[in-house]
């Protein structure tokens, strides 16, 4: 049984949260400390799935504050470039800075990310901003856990899966986690619980998922999905990095998805270029296995480019990837 989608609505997906700045290192393959110079991208995780989306061709919107300045301008004047629907993006009138994202390569395996989050724009978009009108034309609205952390974007988040939910726009939950902006692993668990129990697909890490059930040590998987099952959830997605991934349906059937092997350049990307593909494949009407082969491959893709964003592959780049290593 796949999940349906109500066709006759104008976009496939409107993103909600963060469009941010990456700052990739140049030099690489060292750390942060010797890296003199860096490439600029947009980042910020709705905002690559919803620039990986439009890529595959895909009608995408995007919800969210960004800062009155150049990032922001940048940011705005890209997302256009990509055909993304930016009607809905507003300007911050308090000062408030765009998030930045500086990463660091120290070898292909070992990558982190060091985020500038203090007072950042998207933080403060706010409930007077999410527009029912825009969001029920939607297909999809794909909410990213970050956009959580902080008030008032956490209520503006909220207000807009209400409005989802009473216009038949499938509400798909990337957890996202980043630790930067939250109080506590409490108050996280508690929001990303809420939101996960509302939604009708969740997308995380196992890592992700043991943060949302505020557990120590690693969950189980079928302890997981059977608690989002006693709610509104259609489809559990678990990601397992280089192990692959699973997608679990109520009726017990579970989907494996296989990473497909690269050169990595730096492990950052895969989530986003991951559930841009997936959600290609689910709102084109592909099964599960299909879709859990376009996220993986997708992945494979970007894993070996040094951006997110920009990187984000075609539907034939993705089909030839699946092809050779079928
Ligand atoms: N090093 C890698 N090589 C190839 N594919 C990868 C690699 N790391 C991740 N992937 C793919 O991307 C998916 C998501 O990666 P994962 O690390 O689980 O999520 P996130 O990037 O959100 O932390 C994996 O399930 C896998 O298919
Ligand atoms: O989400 C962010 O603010 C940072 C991203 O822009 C950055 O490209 C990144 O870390 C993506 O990693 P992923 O979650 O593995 O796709």
């Amino acid at each position: 049984m796949s999940l349906t989608f109500n066709q006759d609505k104008e976009f496939d997906i409107i993103a909600i949260g963060r469009a941010a700045i990456d700052l990739n290192a140049n030099e690489y393959n060292r750390p942060m400390e010797e890296t003199m110079t860096f490439t600029k991208y947009v980042g910020g995780s709705p905002a690559n799935i919803a620039i990986g989306s439009s890529k595959l061709g895909l009608k995408a919107g995007f919800i969210g504050k960004l800062s009155k300045d150049q990032h922001g301008n940048f940011i705005k004047q890209y997302m256009e470039e990509k055909e993304i629907d930016t009607s809905n993006m507003v300007y911050d009138t308090e000062g408030h800075k765009a998030g930045l994202t500086f990463t660091e390569i120290l070898s292909p395996e070992e990558c982190s990310i060091l985020m500038y989050r203090d007072q950042v724009a998207d933080l403060y978009l706010d409930s007077t901003e999410v527009n029912e009108d825009y969001i029920k034309k939607a297909k999809i609205l794909l909410v990213s856990g970050t956009a959580l952390a902080q008030s008032p974007s956490r209520e503006a988040v909220l207000l807009a899966i209400q409005y989802a939910k009473k216009n038949d726009v499938k509400v798909i939950f990337e957890l996202d986690h980043r630790p930067y902006t939250w109080k506590s692993a409490e108050e996280t668990a508690v929001y990303y619980s809420l939101v996960a129990e509302l939604s009708d697909v969740v997308i995380g890490t196992r890592d992700e998922y043991d943060v949302m059930e505020n557990l120590d040590s690693e969950g189980d998987n079928e302890k997981t999905v059977q608690h989002l099952f006693q709610h509104n959830t259609e489809l559990v997605v678990i990601k397992h990095g280089v192990d692959g991934s699973y997608a679990y349906e109520p009726d017990g059937t579970v989907h494996k998805g296989e990473a497909y092997k690269t050169k990595v350049l730096k492990t950052f990307g895969a989530g986003d270029s991951y559930a841009s593909a997936f959600l290609y494949a689910l709102v084109t009407g592909k099964d599960y296995e299909t879709a859990l082969k376009f996220g993986s491959a997708s992945a494979s893709i970007v894993v070996s480019k040094h951006s997110s964003s920009e990187a984000m592959p075609t539907v034939e780049e993705i089909e030839q990837l699946i092809r050779e290593r079928s």
